[in-house]
């Protein structure tokens, strides 16, 4: 039986984890006390205690205009924290599944990113996760690194939530249109993941290892997705301040903040689709579930 180890676990995706992951081995589920990343040098230690043969890597620094004032502790959480990990299990033989973002492009390519597309982050957030997924590939051990995008859950923070309660507090918004993406439910990378594991145990097959892209279908700007959210609001009868009328699309540069976020966010699926026989659902479908958990009980 595997032993799993999970980090990260009140996260979005962590908490969505904890469930796919249950039936396939045990699980070792760490929060912050348990295992904390901003002190990368003390994880080999805790590591050594559970003896993991995969560990799933979903804590990190995810706070992107505070870490443009916080960069020691998002590289240290995001970059020299799975350095760590990745030295462990290379040396133990064991598999580290890790994620990154989209974050890791500078947003200026026309069309969706491809896997090797050169990366060019534009944020300290961006830098740390890239220099996390650079050390783990230095590292030589067995990997999968799944990049996603605009992750969304009913557990955690995430854009879904700050905007519906922007919505019952203010009769007018201005959200950026030149954003584009497509929002991921953090229950979908879980069960992709747990997917991924299953395939890995059958065999451990080299030939699956590596980076892959991960986000939902289709794709639309954080205007377009607040638009959907409005008329999912009004669809569940869920009651606002904001009238439609009242939403204003606007330019990234009339909403300035700390972090330079990518233009185009749009990451190219196929790789994971057609290596692991899936298709990704449509980001309307994946927001309306966790539209459904959060104001439909
Ligand atoms: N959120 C998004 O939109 C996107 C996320 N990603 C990536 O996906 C992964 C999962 O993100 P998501 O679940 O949304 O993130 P969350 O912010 O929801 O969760 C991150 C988790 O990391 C934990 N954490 C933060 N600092 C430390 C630390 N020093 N030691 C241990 N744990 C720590 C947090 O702990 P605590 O609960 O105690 O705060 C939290 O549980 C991350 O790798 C992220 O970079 C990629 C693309 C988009
Ligand atoms: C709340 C709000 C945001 N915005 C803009 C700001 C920003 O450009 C965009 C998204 O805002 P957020 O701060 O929620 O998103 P952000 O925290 O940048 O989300 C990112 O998180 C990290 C962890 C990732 O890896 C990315 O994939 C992405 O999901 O919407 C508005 O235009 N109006 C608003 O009222
Ligand atoms: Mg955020």
């Amino acid at each position: 039986m595997s032993r799993i180890l999970i980090t990260g676990i009140n996260g979005q995706l962590g908490f969505e984890l904890r469930r796919s992951l249950a039936m396939l081995g045990k699980c070792i589920c760490l929060d912050r006390q348990q295992l904390d990343l901003s002190r990368p040098a003390d994880i080999a230690a805790v590591l050594d205690q559970y003896q993991p043969d995969i560990i799933v890597n979903p804590a990190a620094y995810t706070a992107v205009d505070k870490a443009e004032s916080d960069d020691e502790l998002a590289h240290a959480v995001n970059a020299a924290a799975p350095a760590a990990m990745a030295g462990w299990t290379g040396a133990k033989n064991a598999l580290l599944l890790h994620y990154s973002t989209d974050y890791v492009f500078d947003g200026d390519k026309a069309m969706p990113y491809e896997e090797d597309d050169a990366t060019s982050p534009q944020s300290v957030y961006g830098r740390s996760k890239c220099q996390g997924e650079q050390a783990i590939r230095a590292s030589g051990a067995d990997h999968i690194i799944l990049r996603t995008s605009w992750v969304v859950g009913a557990h955690g923070s995430n854009f879904l939530k700050t905007i519906m309660r922007l919505a019952r507090e203010r009769d007018s918004l201005n959200v950026v249109a030149d954003q584009i993406g497509a929002p991921t439910p953090a229950a979908l990378i879980a069960d992709v993941t747990a997917h991924i594991i299953k395939q890995w145990q059958t065999g451990k097959d080299k030939q699956l290892l590596g980076t892959y892209h991960l986000s939902s279908s289709g794709s639309t700007s954080w205007h377009g997705y607040t638009e959907y959210l409005l008329a999912l609001a009004e669809r569940y009868g869920v009651a606002l301040q904001l009238k439609p009328e009242n939403l204003h699309a606007i330019p990234s540069s009339a909403y300035p903040t700390p972090a330079k976020r990518p233009g185009n966010s749009r990451l190219n699926c196929s790789k994971i689709e057609h290596n692991f026989s899936l298709t990704m659902p449509a980001w309307q479908d994946g927001v309306e579930q966790v539209f459904q958990q959060i104001f439909n009980s």
